[in-house]
């Protein structure tokens, strides 16, 4: 069978931001690579760097206070040192972001549909019924309820649940080959939770999108991962699939956040739902 392509490739990578002492590192030569339709889980207990190293892929970091140093290239191409507006073609288009807080992703003031059809004409010469007609076939696409009514309606007359997945509606409509996704379920409940991560798991299935999951929850990426990364104090202390991960951790740090998890919740459920 022939190896799944290397679709981000990350190596050496260093964040520095500028603090009063001096430069701070907050990651420090992280390295790994994301194949096609792979999900590459991203865990660590709070502030162990994995927001900076996403944010750092989208090249999302604050320009003028922090650097970047090593290679991320997505799809053979180099991210580190493109322009802010060449970056802001790929955004969106070639590498998604699915954030963990729903609501701060939209604006309050604009409908959904409003919202949907800029992202889309941003990014393509589509006209503006192709892009209604690209916005409707997408919610569908993750079993949003009645899509054509949903475009009329604000933010904040949705649930967390439906917003966040109109977010990954959006984020997966032009197809993009990588996701990234930061706690993509923490504020959603239970039931919730399983519904967006089953959603991701059949878009990665269907179109061979590749995602990185960030999360604090060893529950949210045993459900998704093929491999797992652990981070500790901005670096990552081991990496394995994650079959091997759970049964044979390595590092004490893996060890630790292993034994320290509660009962997953998540698989509970899926069981009773069997
Ligand atoms: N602009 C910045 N200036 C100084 N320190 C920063 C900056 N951004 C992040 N940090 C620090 O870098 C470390 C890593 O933060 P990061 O947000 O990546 O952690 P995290 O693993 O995503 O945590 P969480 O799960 O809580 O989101 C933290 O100690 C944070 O305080």
């Amino acid at each position: 069978m022939e190896e799944p392509r290397k679709v981000l490739q990350v190596s050496g990578l260093h964040v520095k931001v500028k603090a009063e002492q001096g430069m701070l590192s907050l990651i420090q030569d992280i390295h790994f690579d994301l194949k096609s339709g792979q999900v590459l889980g991203l865990v660590g207990e709070s502030g162990s760097g994995k927001t900076v190293t996403c944010n750092s892929l989208l090249q999302l970091l604050d320009r003028k206070n922090t650097i970047v140093e090593g290679s991320i290239q997505l799809n053979g191409r180099e991210l580190n040192g493109l322009k802010a507006e060449e970056m802001r073609r790929i955004r969106g288009k070639e590498i998604a972001f699915i954030m963990q807080n729903p609501m701060s992703a939209f604006t309050p003031v604009y409908t959904i549909g409003m919202q949907f059809i800029e992202t889309i004409r941003t990014h393509t010469m589509l006209t503006k019924k192709q892009a209604i007609e690209l916005a409707v076939t997408s919610m569908e696409d993750v079993n949003l309820p009645d899509p054509p009514k949903l475009m009329n309606l604000y933010p904040f007359q949705l649930s967390g649940g439906m917003l966040q997945r109109v977010m990954i509606a959006i984020s997966m409509c032009l197809r993009p080959s990588v996701v990234i996704a930061d706690e993509p379920t923490t504020a959603l409940d239970v039931v919730n939770q399983l519904q967006v991560l089953r959603q991701l798991d059949r878009l990665r299935l269907e179109y061979g999108t590749s995602i990185m999951l960030i999360s604090h929850d060893l529950g949210v990426i045993s459900e998704l991962a093929d491999e797992v990364a652990v981070m500790q104090h901005g670096q990552i202390v081991e990496q394995a699939n994650v079959f091997k991960l759970f049964d044979h951790p390595q590092h004490a740090y893996t060890k630790k956040l292993l034994n320290a998890r509660p009962a997953f919740p998540l698989q509970q459920l899926n069981r009773e739902s069997v």
